[in-house]
């Protein structure tokens, strides 16, 4: 079974594939933080800025099977067909790895689509994921050390860029870190990107549309 909060179709927002369309299916549960405002002060991850408690959220739901799961992401593409793309699922959450497993992966590629993960990188990913994002957490031990993007909040004391230099992802991102000092954190991730060219910023773009 798995438990989704929700389900819905809109651009990529953040790291290398920002701007292209996607169904986002939002895991609930993570094992960093309970996503209780009151436990948030002693969670692993403090900083979150999303709702993944529940399956209230639309499109969200108990899916007993794989298929369904794949039947539910599919209702929610609205792209028209076209030989230049092919659809494109985001599983997040919540941390989409404690649920997203072989059968789910497998069960959206039947459906068409190309499957990616937003994880923070402390769960081994299931066979046949097409990209792997990793966003690490201070003082949450990284186990996936390879992956397309490496997408690192910015500043996270504890957690500073050199960490991750020598991992085996194909693209470095800085992504400020949202909250009170946005934009002092956005001035310091182009100042550290300017400096250390490997590294390239990651705005978080649905956030400035005004989309979800
Ligand atoms: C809500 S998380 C869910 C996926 C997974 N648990 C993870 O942390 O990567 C999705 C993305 O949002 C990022 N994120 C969460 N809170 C943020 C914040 N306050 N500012 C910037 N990015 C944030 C995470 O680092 C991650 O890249
Ligand atoms: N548009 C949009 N892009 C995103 N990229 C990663 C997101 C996430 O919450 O994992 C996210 C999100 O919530 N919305
Ligand atoms: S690990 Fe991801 S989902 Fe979990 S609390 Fe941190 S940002 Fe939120
Ligand atoms: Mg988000």
């Amino acid at each position: 079974m798995y438990r989704i909060k929700e389900i819905f179709y809109t651009l990529q927002g953040e790291g290398s594939h920002a701007g292209r369309p996607a169904v986002f299916c939002r895991f609930t549960s993570c094992n960093l933080w309970t996503g209780r405002k009151s436990d948030r002060h002693r969670a692993v991850c403090q900083f979150c800025d999303t709702d993944f408690v529940g399956t209230d959220g639309p499109g969200g739901g108990r899916f007993e099977t794989a298929v369904e799961l794949a039947m539910a992401v599919a209702e929610a593409w609205q792209g028209l067909p076209h030989v230049r793309s092919r659809p494109y699922v985001v599983c997040t959450g919540g941390e989409p790895l404690l649920q997203l497993d072989a059968p789910a992966v497998a069960a959206l590629h039947d459906e068409g689509f190309e499957v990616a993960v937003e994880t923070n990188g402390t769960l081994p990913t299931p066979a046949g994921l097409d990209w792997i994002c990793v966003s690490p957490k201070a003082s949450a031990e990284v186990v996936l050390t390879a992956g397309d993007d490496l997408k690192l909040v910015y500043p996270q004391p504890g957690a500073p860029p050199e960490c991750f230099e020598d991992m085996a992802f194909t693209h470095l991102r800085l992504q400020p870190m949202d909250g009170p000092d946005v934009a002092a954190n956005t001035r310091a991730a182009v100042a550290y990107c300017l400096a250390h060219p490997q590294w390239q910023l990651s705005l978080q773009t649905h956030k400035y549309l005004g989309i979800a």
